[in-house]
């Protein structure tokens, strides 16, 4: 029998200030402080077998057990008649805060063929609604939807694109990858907040991550939840910003834009970011300060009836693309295809997401810049107890 090489799979000897628990009462990577980078990826199953499925989210948790505590997903071992069990190139790499997030998609609730594909049909939560088609939606299904999805965030991108590697693999029996996205958030040096790709301080008004309360009546789902309850809710949105236009645009104009001044991120007409909006403040001409179609204002929970969801996007840069643009002089040109992968969480989408953007997709003036281009909303059960596998609590339902 192959020997197990143990040495091989422990990568750091400082693994406590880096790694990020992966046990617990709630799936790590939600209320977690944002790491640098991330590799998002949705999945198709393949499998039409309830069995297979629990069985892949068996080898999912336990590879990301290991994976997070900066080991290899599976003990190398010496055989030399079969592939390595892990491709390898974590080695040597410290665990990087590593969290692993997986949510589950409407399509494993769905019939089939006439079918109840996994008998979990009559277990789908009703806050995993489908999105409606918003204003200016132009979903690619190549980067739409999904099964299964995973966010892997870490400080290097090489550990957070490992992770997703070694978990695709262990699914090639029953799953297969059908969209990705790899973004980046670099942390500031004075620890502030980051900036997009606009310039703009981005996460400033997000609900406070160390208060219990909130996150609970915002971000967890309840008791009343069922198989959910301790667990929450995603919705990714992959979305294209036109930066060639953007960079184009008066500094005073991206500041009415957004609503907020672009070197401070504080809210127009107040001097520190933290301050809140002053949505009742006009000026001597008797405008609003903050725009009415300006994007926090839009965004703010006093204009929606008190909605706040958790935002963890990450910029993404794919590269370039050609693009026909739609404003003068109509160029025909290679572009950036860069934007910011929008990441939000919440107990329900219906008064979170989807209550936000109803408006923002009719009236933001930001929409003149960003294309939504593709996505999908995902249930994120409660964490796991060791020994055991996300999506426990509800494959365990009869
Ligand atoms: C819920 C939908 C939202 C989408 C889609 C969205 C896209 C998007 N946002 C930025 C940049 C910023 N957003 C900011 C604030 C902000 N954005 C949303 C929601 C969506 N954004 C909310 C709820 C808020 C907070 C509003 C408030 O209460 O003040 C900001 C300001 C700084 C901050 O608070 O984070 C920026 C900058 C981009 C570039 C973008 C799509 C590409
Ligand atoms: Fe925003």
């Amino acid at each position: 029998a192959p020997r197990v090489l143990a040495k091989s799979s422990s990568t750091t000897t400082n693994a406590d200030a880096d790694t990020v628990p992966f046990w617990g009462e709630h799936q790590a990577g939600i209320t977690t402080p944002q790491q640098g980078h991330v590799y998002f990826a949705a999945f198709d199953l393949t499998t039409d077998k309830r069995d297979d499925v629990i069985a892949l989210l068996r080898r999912w948790t336990d590879a990301s057990a290991h994976l997070t505590q900066g080991q290899t997903a599976v003990p190398l071992t010496d055989d030399m008649a079969n592939p390595p069990t892990d491709s390898g190139e974590a080695i040597g790499l410290t665990p990087s805060r590593l969290t692993i997030t997986f949510g589950f998609g409407p399509g494993m609730f769905v019939t089939k063929d006439g079918v109840d594909r996994y008998g979990i049909q009559k277990h789908r939560p009703e806050a995993l609604a489908d999105l409606p088609r918003f204003n200016g939606d132009q979903l690619v299904p190549e980067r739409t939807g999904g099964d299964l999805c995973i966010q892997a965030c870490a400080n290097d991108p090489q550990v957070a694109f490992h992770a997703v590697r070694q978990l695709s693999r262990l699914a090639y029996d029953s799953a297969k990858l059908r969209w990705a996205q790899p973004g980046f958030m670099a942390a500031q040096k004075d620890k502030g907040t980051p900036r997009n790709l606009m310039g703009f301080k981005d996460g400033s008004m997000n609900p406070p991550i160390n208060s219990a309360t909130m996150m609970d009546q915002y971000i967890w789902a309840g008791n009343d939840a069922g198989w959910m309850n301790r667990g929450s809710y995603l919705v990714a949105r992959p979305i294209r910003i036109a930066l060639e236009h953007w960079d184009r645009m008066k500094l005073g104009f991206q500041e009415q834009v957004m609503g907020r001044h672009k070197d401070t991120g504080a809210p127009l007409g107040s001097k520190h970011e933290m301050d809140g909006l002053n949505l009742d403040a006009n000026d001597a001409d008797g405008n609003p300060v903050i725009p009415e179609n300006s994007h926090v204002r839009l965004g703010a929970p006093a204009v929606n009836d008190g909605a706040q969801v958790l935002r963890r996007s990450y910029s993404y840069d794919n590269g370039l693309s050609f693009t026909a643009e739609r404003w003068p002089p109509w160029r025909q040109a290679m572009e950036f295809d860069a934007g910011l992968l929008f990441l939000c969480y919440q107990r329900d989408p219906r008064t979170g997401f989807i209550k936000i953007f109803e408006n923002m997709s009719k009236f933001d003036m930001l929409n003149q810049f960003v294309t939504h281009v593709g996505g999908g909303v995902f249930a994120c059960p409660p964490g796991a107890k060791e020994g055991g596998y996300v999506g426990q609590s509800l494959f365990e339902l009869a």
